[in-house]
């Protein structure tokens, strides 16, 4: 059988040398789009490419670091796991076999194929729902937290549309949501984007505020994809549930990492992704309340599978994978969130002890260490992600990374445009090793101080002007 299967139970050593070839670059990750950047020149993501790999660069002392401890494969250390997460073999091995024997559809009720598929999918089903405190019967199955926060927030608008239209979010929510959002007012919904305080987390005044008696959904996120911040979704469900509105919440950078209850919570529907807890790409859930029950137009029409809202022959493999990622999160949560505490830890402390003028974006607490939004000031984020190639790094959301505006993200949190422009997210995750860490601390000092030794600015600021006060000719 394959390598998976003689490895047996692996362990973050055994996993991390089959570490699955998955380490998308940013750059790579956008190959067919071009984009404008905000110089208004056009640059294709091609181009972006080939002008990393040519990048003129002083060549830095050598670091004393042991290669063969961070490049097993000759590729750039992953540090990108909001973008996506590798696959746990674990739940390669329990995919495995509804790929190769196991194959019926489980909608097929007449023999014994079906029935075995379908016994996959319930068990997965079971595993999504007790990772979250859910009744399976609760669990959709999607193709990722994209659909499932389609499904949340068109589904229920349109539903009650007859009795409500207006909608609640915030500025700092994944695209998918905010374009949904965009949908529903062109449809005549009315909805608020609420705006963040600067440490990234709403104000609990202002949602309670902004609730009208026509709103019929409020949809905010858990974690947040760029800068890691938890927003206190407890308290956002007892006031949803106090003034009788559904509360939907993107979980898909926090189920799995943090503990959740949608009882709780109060929490009435969450979307669920496969692919950032270790699972794989094109499945995720949305958890749907029965009690009080919440009801949504499906988007999808068909043989009327997954209660009617989700119509489509369910993929037993994926499934079966995404309930193995959340068994495996469940059993393994504490350890792995104080083994990415302590990572993080050593990355903020490594980079801070040794630079000056680094910025960490969104509420040092009420955030997921695994996520560490950093601003180096005085240096462009795209110069300093281009000089760090042995490294695979966003400056912020995997879909918008081929544009070279600065993130809407960190502008909602206030931060001028030259902060906004500089920032990195490093993404550590299950299988990120110290040693990768130390490795990463060492070349982003380094670089950060080349480009800032290049930079006029850096040299005021040492000579001690305030940029501030300068007046800069205007043409
Ligand atoms: C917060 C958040 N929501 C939704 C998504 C989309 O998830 P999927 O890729 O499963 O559609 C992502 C992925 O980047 C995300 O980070
Ligand atoms: S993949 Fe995360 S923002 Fe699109």
């Amino acid at each position: 059988m394959s390598l998976l299967y003689r490895l047996g139970r692996p362990t973050v050593q055994a996993v991390n040398a089959l570490r699955p070839r998955c380490a998308s670059t940013v750059l790579r990750d956008c190959s067919r789009r071009s984009v404008v950047d905000s110089r208004k020149t056009l640059v294709t993501a091609t181009q972006r490419v080939q002008a990393a790999a040519t990048a003129q660069e002083t060549p830095i002392e050598a670091s004393g670091f042991e290669e063969s401890l961070v490049k097993r494969d000759g590729r750039p250390i992953y540090l990108d796991v909001q973008a996506t997460a590798p696959m746990d073999p674990r739940v390669i091995d329990a995919m495995l076999p509804y790929m190769t024997q196991f194959y019926g559809n489980p909608h097929s009720r007449t023999h014994q194929y079906g029935w075995e598929s379908e016994a996959g999918v319930e068990k997965g089903r079971q595993q999504v729902a007790d990772l979250i405190g859910a009744d399976p019967k609760e669990i959709i199955f999607t193709s990722g937290a994209t659909e499932s926060n389609n499904m949340s927030v068109k589904g229920v608008a349109r539903f009650y549309k007859s009795k409500k239209n207006h909608i609640i979010t915030t500025q700092t929510e994944h695209k998918c949501v905010l374009d949904s959002c965009r949908v529903l007012q062109e449809e005549g919904f009315d909805v608020t984007y609420l705006p963040v305080k600067e440490n990234g987390l709403i104000d609990l005044q202002t949602l309670e505020e902004a609730i009208r008696p026509e709103t019929a959904l409020v949809s905010i996120m858990t974690v947040n994809n760029e800068i890691g911040v938890i927003q206190p979704i407890a308290e956002i469900g007892k006031i949803c549930r106090a003034k009788k509105v559904f509360f939907h919440t993107d979980a898909a950078q926090a189920v799995g990492k943090i503990p959740l209850d949608v009882n709780a919570m109060n929490v009435d529907l969450m979307s669920i992704s496969g692919h950032k807890i270790y699972g794989p790409k094109g499945i995720g859930a949305l958890y749907v309340r029965r009690r009080p029950r919440v009801r949504l137009e499906p988007i999808m029409s068909g043989g009327g599978q997954e209660r009617g809202l989700r119509s489509g022959t369910v993929p037993t493999p994926l499934v079966v994978g995404l309930g193995a990622a959340c068994a495996i999160a469940k059993e393994e949560m504490n350890y792995d969130a104080a083994r990415i505490r302590a990572l993080s830890d050593r990355l903020i402390n490594g980079i801070t002890s040794q630079i000056e003028h680094v910025v960490r974006n969104g509420d040092p607490d009420a955030s997921y260490p695994g996520c560490v939004n950093l601003s180096f000031a005085y240096v462009e984020g795209e110069s300093l992600l281009m000089a760090l190639k042995e490294i695979a790094l966003s400056s912020g959301s995997a879909c918008t990374s081929a544009s070279l505006e600065p993130s809407y993200v960190l502008r909602a949190l206030g931060a001028d445009d030259d902060m906004a422009h500089s920032s990195i997210r490093f993404g550590i995750g299950r299988f990120t090793t110290e040693a990768e860490v130390d490795f990463v601390v060492d070349r982003v000092v380094k670089h950060v101080g080349r480009l800032r030794e290049m930079s006029p600015l850096w040299e005021m600021v040492q000579e001690g002007i305030d940029l501030k006060s300068i007046q800069w000719a205007q043409h």
